[in-house]
């Protein structure tokens, strides 16, 4: 690996290490709260989406090989006006709605490279130099992928990412499925179908017992599916189509579309590989299914079948 790859990555891990210790003492420090702002897409920022933005800045702004951040929480790219070849988007708290409750949240990335003359955003997922997330849950997890197998490191009592497991793979098959079931009302034809025979269990045409989980934190239930299989839903529906979906391309739906590919998973749109899909903005918003290679089958079958 390139060593200023190396050390970009390791610049945004010293930023997610930053990020657990805030997360670990934030209801003492009366942080868990709302920002009193709302973010360029429209959701009410909580105070530690913010903290966390501002951490990934301050880290990125040390290391004059990274020259633009495209984050959740800046309306447009930040350019550090450095000539560093890479770009970073992420996606700094993941699943802040759990802060309150002291469940699983996290933080997405993803490394594309950049002629700093010139900066290209508009990158297809397949062009990622590296992708990666922090857990913030028991434990620190560090998962990271250049896009041939995947990595999981731990942090130690030191503040060090230790390796913790190799070569990760996603289960081909697997008896779980996440979805926000109160969200059916909007759902597709293709999407109540795969879950319909789910929820049919042994004694529909699946042939097996199903369960449901839905962390409500997208690291949360990836991390769950990249260590012992499953899928995880947020398709087009009736409510989130104007807006082309709910979760977003560059910094949520691309870096995890790598690593469960890395992993021998699959990741669609439903109606495509998602990082084929050509971004027409940083923001932009994309269905995502992804997970087990055979339940993700299953689904682009129905989509299919639909015409
Ligand atoms: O509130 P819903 O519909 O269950 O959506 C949950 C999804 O939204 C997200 O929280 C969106 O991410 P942010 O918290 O970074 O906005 C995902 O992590 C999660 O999978
Ligand atoms: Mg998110
Ligand atoms: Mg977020």
């Amino acid at each position: 690996m390139a060593p200023k790859l190396a050390g970009s990555i390791a610049t945004v891990a010293a930023a997610c290490v930053e990020i657990a210790a805030v997360l670990r003492v934030a209801p003492i420090a009366g942080q868990t709260g709302l920002a009193g702002a709302t973010n360029v897409q429209g959701e009410a920022q909580k105070e530690l989406d913010v903290i966390s933005n501002d951490i990934f800045i301050k880290h990125l702004r040390q290391n004059t090989d990274i020259s633009i951040l495209v984050s959740e929480e800046l309306d447009e790219a930040l350019h550090m006006q450095n000539q560093g070849a890479y770009a970073i988007a992420c996606d700094p708290l993941d699943g802040s709605s759990n802060l309150d409750v002291n469940v699983t949240v996290g933080t997405i990335f993803s490394v594309l490279a950049v002629d700093p003359a010139n900066p290209e955003l508009l990158q297809a997922g397949t062009r990622q130099l590296a992708a990666g997330y922090a857990a913030y849950g028991p434990s620190t997890s560090l998962v990271l992928s250049f896009g041939k197998s995947v990595s999981v490191f731990t942090l130690d009592a030191n503040g060090v990412f230790v390796l913790s497991a190799d070569a990760v793979r996603v289960p081909a098959a697997s008896g779980e499925y996440a979805i926000n079931t109160a969200r059916e009302r909007f759902w597709d034809a293709a999407t109540r179908a795969y879950v319909a025979e789910n929820v049919a269990g042994e004694t529909g045409p699946a042939g097996k017992r199903y369960n449901m989980r839905w962390i409500g934190s997208m690291v949360g239930d990836i991390h769950r599916i990249l260590m012992r299989g499953g899928i995880f839903m947020y398709p087009l529906d009736s409510e989130t189509a104007a807006k082309g979906g709910r979760l977003r391309l560059l910094y949520e739906a691309n870096p995890m579309g790598l690593i469960i590919e890395a992993a021998g998973g699959a990741a669609t749109t439903g109606r495509g590989r998602i990082l084929e899909v050509p971004p027409q903005d940083i923001h932009q918003r994309i269905p995502v299914i992804l997970g087990s290679a055979d339940e993700v089958a299953r689904v682009e079958a129905h989509y299919r079948a639909q015409g």
